[in-house]
């Protein structure tokens, strides 16, 4: 499998009195594209910049391709991390910051950086800080995709860019990807847009790990019921119901816990089974019910 792995246990990041990742123990695949989740504040962008060696931890092992990746030449140059801000020099020219990386990440492809470029109609001789918001975005997400480093780091890269470019992005992706399998670890709050792309799902929820699984497994764990309303209704009675939505007669319900007797039940009903938003998982994973909130019936969304 190509791509670096990596091993993070009993992970503790601190900024002076702030424990930023508390203890944190998981394992990312090599070769596969993960989904790193976390409201905000979770701890999604300490642990990315401990991976790329931006920082040290506190406490705790991590090891990239089974090497500490701190001052690792071999590590370093198979990592890359592009943040929100894009992490470029905004005082050079595209074509600079290509030309530099070309030079200096044995993978890079400038080939797909040129697509890229053309994709997001990006002037390789304009810089950085001559760009808008999303078009700087997208220049992250070229460096990102060209350098085809083992380990590719994305952390909110789409923050900006419009729902067009994005998706070009996610399609990007997945195609290189395909053709070049690599670990590539996205941070994103546009859970429902990316979760096609995604294998493995690391939850972060307030410094600690919640939840690792393969994405197919963690669905599993619920189902949406669709039908008539009075048959839903009666089918989600007494469960934990995290989603509800309405068209006319016809109502879904988004179920966590799905039952053996499930599918028998349903089919009796005349109701439809289906699979469950990655979304609505994690809203319900994170979900802090404020003290007041935690006596009322569930509300219908
Ligand atoms: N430079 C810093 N100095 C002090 N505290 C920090 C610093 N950077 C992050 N923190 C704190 O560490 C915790 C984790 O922050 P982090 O940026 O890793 O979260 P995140 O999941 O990436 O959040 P978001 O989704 O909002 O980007 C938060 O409590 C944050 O306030």
């Amino acid at each position: 499998m190509n791509g670096f792995g990596v091993e993070v246990r009993d992970l503790m990041a601190r900024y002076d009195t702030t424990v930023a990742l508390d203890t944190v123990s998981f394992a990312l695949r090599p070769g596969v594209i993960t989904g790193l989740l976390g409201r905000n504040g979770s701890g999604k962008t300490t642990a990315l910049s401990l991976m790329a060696a931006f920082r040290r931890p506190s406490s705790g092992t991590l090891l990239v391709d089974g090497e500490d990746p701190w001052e690792n030449e071999r590590v370093m140059a198979g990592t890359c991390l592009v943040r929100e801000s894009g992490d470029v020099a905004n005082d050079q020219k595209l074509k600079d910051t290509l030309d530099f990386l070309g030079d200096r990440r044995p993978l890079f492809s400038r080939e797909l950086a040129d697509s890229l470029l053309d994709r997001f109609e990006l002037d390789p001789l304009t810089r950085p800080d001559r760009l808008s918001r999303g078009k700087r975005s997208a220049f992250g997400v070229v460096v990102g995709l060209a350098s085809r480093t083992p380990l590719t780091l994305l952390d909110e890269v789409h923050l900006g860019m419009d729902a067009p470019s994005r998706y070009a992005f996610y399609d990007a992706l997945l195609a290189d990807w395909v053709e070049h399998p690599r670990t590539i670890v996205l941070s994103s709050h546009l859970i429902g847009e990316i979760e096609r792309l995604l294998e493995d799902v690391v939850v972060l929820d307030r410094g600690k790990v919640l939840t690792v699984s393969d994405a197919e497994t963690l669905r599993s764990d619920g189902v949406t019921v669709t039908g008539s309303s009075d048959a839903v209704e009666l089918f989600v009675a007494g469960r934990t119901v995290v989603a509800r939505q309405q068209l006319g007669r016809t109502a879904q319900a988004t179920v966590i816990g799905a039952l053996p007797d499930d599918a028998v039940r349903a089919r009796q009903a005349g109701l439809e089974l289906g699979p469950v938003a990655l979304q609505d998982l994690f809203v319900h994973l994170t979900d802090r019910p404020s003290p007041a909130a935690a006596h009322t019936p569930e509300e219908s969304r």
